[in-house]
């Protein structure tokens, strides 16, 4: 195994609990600025001590720091939801995706060794590596490197420092739809290729990268995709010089989406299917050719994508939301954010843990009728045409991880039918997001269950935002334009055609400034 790095400066003091105190963040920093005054001048920065030299670029940097830091801990795929005492594990070097009774695997991280350092440390640690571009922690996922992949040797991390998304303050949505006043929306989508897949995938790849560079048999990566997945594979495969091959379902992705894995090199396939049927084909490949599975089946995703949760515990200066609702489809995602905050407060960063709402789109939800049959009976579904494309599954990989963290959580599942969760892109849109469908399906979820008051005025409340909205201006021009059969689209905001002369403008802006006196 390579060794990895513990800590971002060129010492590591890394001191158990049991030693009473944290070595101060002016030692651990390798970037402090210290500040001097006097009554002439303004105060000045002083240079850091520990600068690269000119000809040194990060990679080099953490490469000349790896040889004297100690490596504690370690990772393991094991059977999900094992028994304590099942003897079944596999390295992570190992290409395995399902546990020997075929059901799926976790990745396990010896917590024990996790343990040896309390919450205020990691909180710490963490804290330590906002906002830097030291190689690889600049990522606010690699910023997490011991609780993600411990062992990777930061050379093969392949990273575009994704992580770090604006935890946005919904101000006037909350106060003006839903008497809120402490709602928040996680903008994961306001990333490197536009959606939370990147979190996942720089993992994925990373690990991809190492075990080529171990000569093990990865002649390119794969993945069966909606839209995101593929396109986050196929820039990080694209970064590292990795063959990447995507199937898509022929005509269900957006233009914006499709475009981006042919932009990126990608082996584009246009498959006449649904995204089931595409995650059956790439199943059915990887099993027989060297192509390493990308899908969120794939545990080593999640590690990244679980760091989404401790990021918004991190933003909230650790204090932890009332509610986390996040929009599903394969349902790995919901998992992810059980398992970030459950390491969270296992390992002492914070008390609790939130509760999670998992809301999916009405036309594809066979996790909202699981959980409607009291968890008695699950049924994959043909999932129907919505304008929440990304999730539009109807028989989701990681159907026991979801349920396993609704269970754990006290959660709850909503759904959203196609007016609702557009009205609720709108309503968010007009308030100054630009959110995705998905997105909208989640808020149509905080509206209901702050309608039927389960989620109270107060609830500190987080909704996640899972891509971006760029990516699905179709829709809204459609919504817009008035154009979709059988909507109201109540809160449409079609341009006005006027013609080009004075009094024609005038008459106009006088009719619409008429109805806006401010009040
Ligand atoms: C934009 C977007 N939102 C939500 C999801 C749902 O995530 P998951 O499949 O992990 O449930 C996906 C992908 O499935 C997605 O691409
Ligand atoms: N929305 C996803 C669907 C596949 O999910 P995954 O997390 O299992 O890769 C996509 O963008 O393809």
């Amino acid at each position: 195994m390579a060794s990895c790095s513990l800590l971002v400066n060129p010492k590591p003091k890394i001191r158990p609990f049991t030693q009473n105190h944290l070595p101060s963040l002016a030692h651990r920093h390798p970037t402090v600025i210290s500040c001097t005054s006097n009554n002439h001048s303004p105060p000045l920065p002083s240079v850091s001590k520990n600068r690269r030299a000119a000809d040194e670029n990060i990679r080099d940097e953490a490469r000349r720091n790896r040889s004297s830091k100690i490596n504690t801990f370690s990772a393991k795929y094991v059977p999900f939801n094992a028994a304590p005492d099942s003897p079944e594990f596999y390295s992570l070097d190992e290409i395995v995706y399902r546990s020997r009774s075929g059901g799926l695997l976790d990745v396990q991280h010896d917590m024990e060794a996790l343990k040896k350092f309390d919450g205020a440390y990691w909180r710490d640690l963490f804290d330590s590596r906002v906002g830097k571009t030291t190689w690889p922690y600049g990522s606010g996922v690699w910023s997490k490197k011991e609780w993600v992949l411990p062992e990777i040797d930061p050379d093969d991390i392949v990273s575009a420092f994704e992580g770090n998304s604006n935890l946005f303050w919904a101000e006037r949505f909350g106060k003006q739809f839903l008497g809120m006043n402490d709602l928040w929306v996680k903008h994961c989508g306001i990333s490197h290729t536009g959606s939370f897949k990147d979190l996942g995938m720089t993992v994925l790849v990373s690990q991809v990268n190492r075990l080529r560079k171990m000569k093990r048999p990865v002649v390119g990566v794969g993945c069966a995709s909606t839209g995101d997945t593929s396109a986050a594979l196929s820039a990080y495969c694209a970064a590292a010089g990795i063959p990447s091959i995507v199937f898509l379902p022929a005509n269900k992705i957006s233009i914006a989406q499709l475009v981006q894995p042919i932009a990126n090199g990608a082996f584009v396939l246009s498959i006449d299917t649904d995204f089931d049927g595409c995650m059956k084909l790439i199943r059915e490949v990887t099993s027989e050719l060297p192509i390493y599975l990308a899908n969120s089946l794939n545990s080593l995703r999640l590690e990244g994508q679980k760091t989404a949760a401790i990021e918004i515990l991190q933003q909230f200066d650790w204090e932890v939301p009332d509610w986390v609702i996040v929009p599903g489809g394969n349902l790995g995602n919901i998992y992810a954010f059980y398992k970030g905050f459950k390491m969270c407060h296992e390992l002492g960063l914070v008390k609790r843990m939130p509760r999670l709402v998992c809301a999916q789109a009405a036309n594809a939800n066979p996790l909202y009728l699981y959980y409607k049959s009291g968890w008695k009976d699950f049924q994959p579904v043909k999932a129907n045409t919505t304008f929440a494309s990304a999730i539009q599954i109807g028989d989701p990989v990681s159907i026991d991880r979801a349920v396993y963290a609704l269970k754990n959580c006290n959660g709850i599942v909503e759904e959203a039918t196609e007016e609702e969760l557009m009205d609720a892109m709108a309503q968010a849109d007009s308030t100054g997001m630009f959110i995705c469908p998905h997105t909208g399906v989640a808020l149509t979820a905080l509206i209901k269950l702050r309608n039927s008051g389960v989620i109270g005025p107060t609830d500190k409340t987080v909704v996640v935002s899972t891509a971006h909205g760029l990516k699905f201006t179709q829709s809204k021009i459609d919504y817009h334009s008035n154009e979709i059969k059988d909507m109201a689209c109540r809160f449409a905001n079609p341009p006005v055609p006027v013609k080009a002369d004075y009094g024609a403008v005038m008459d106009v802006l006088k009719n619409y400034l008429g109805g806006k006196a401010p009040k």
